[in-house]
């Protein structure tokens, strides 16, 4: 799948966003990209989509270098796509339908196979209602989820989401959680990047910790969060998990239903 070998990426005004960055997207089927503003985490996704091209260093797809020519991109499209943080960044047309067919049209799918994706991403993400409706008139939300139908209907094997939890209420939230959840029983691959360290420690199984454009620690999630010093190098906040596991010394829960489950003795409790 995807990789990347010593990748540097210096912006046009000679700004150093990524500096030797040797990640392996293999590692995990649901994988964090964490660090505080500025560390370069959409930086990083735009090299390894293909949108950007690293300075120095590669990017590998199944082994292979990206090329940066039309036909190579193309089919990159047709494997791995993303949902970017703002929706409307990546919603080009006025209608719903047609937005989410955009990406299959501009393959040159035929008109009834595009209709068959479409009404099933539609079905599937439960947006009917909102179909027929121009995209400006939706809510941040509502054009969020347009924004992974358009990526879902091209059957993308590996999804990029860039703080998709950013500016939902709670319950999108579950909603996006649950949607990414499914895209992953469903045998792809999620990556996120994300300042909730709370979602992140529930959702991600492997996680790349980046601090000013480098990599500064990486591994199982639950086991890179008990590392208080990445944490404070890399200004994140400790999951609230973490917290109690330390403070009342119970086990280290995977999430929060873990931890309503538990029956066991509290370290308070002796006393
Ligand atoms: N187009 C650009 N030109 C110059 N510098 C840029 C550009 N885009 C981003 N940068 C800089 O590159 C660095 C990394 O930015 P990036 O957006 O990748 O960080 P991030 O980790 O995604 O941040 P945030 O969590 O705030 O979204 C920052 O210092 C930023 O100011």
């Amino acid at each position: 799948m995807l990789k990347t070998v010593d990748l540097n990426y210096n912006y046009e005004d000679g700004k150093v966003a990524l500096k030797n960055i040797n990640i392996d997207l293999n590692k995990g089927n649901k994988i964090g990209i964490v660090g505080g503003n500025g560390a370069g985490k959409t930086t990083l996704f735009l090299n390894l989509i293909g949108y950007l091209k690293p300075n120095k260093g590669e990017v590998l797809f199944n082994d292979k270098k990206i090329k940066y020519n039309k036909k190579f991109l193309r089919n990159l499209r047709k494997e791995v796509g993303i949902v970017f943080q703002e929706a409307d960044k990546q919603i080009f047309y006025s209608n719903t339908y047609d937005d989410i067919a955009f990406g299959l049209r501009n393959l040159g799918i035929d008109e009834d196979t595009v209709k068959i994706k479409v009404d099933k991403i539609i079905n599937l993400l439960n947006i009917e209602e909102f179909k027929d409706k121009p995209v400006h008139f939706l809510s941040h939300g509502e054009k969020k989820r347009v924004a992974i139908a358009g990526v879902l209907a091209l059957d993308c094997k590996v999804i990029f989401f860039d703080e998709p939890l950013a500016g939902l209420d709670p319950i999108m939230t579950d909603n996006m959680i649950n949607t990414m959840n499914s895209i992953v029983n469903d045998g792809k691959k999620t990556i996120v990047s994300s300042h909730d360290m709370d979602f992140i420690y529930e959702y991600c199984d492997y996680i790349y910790v980046l601090n000013k454009g480098e990599i500064i620690d990486s591994g199982i999630t639950r086991e890179v969060f008990l590392n208080k010093k990445t944490l404070d190098k890399a200004s994140l906040k400790e999951p609230w998990l973490v917290k109690v596991h330390k403070k009342l010394e119970i086990p280290l829960f995977e999430n929060e239903k873990e931890f309503y489950n538990y029956k066991g003795e509290k370290s308070w409790q002796k006393i």
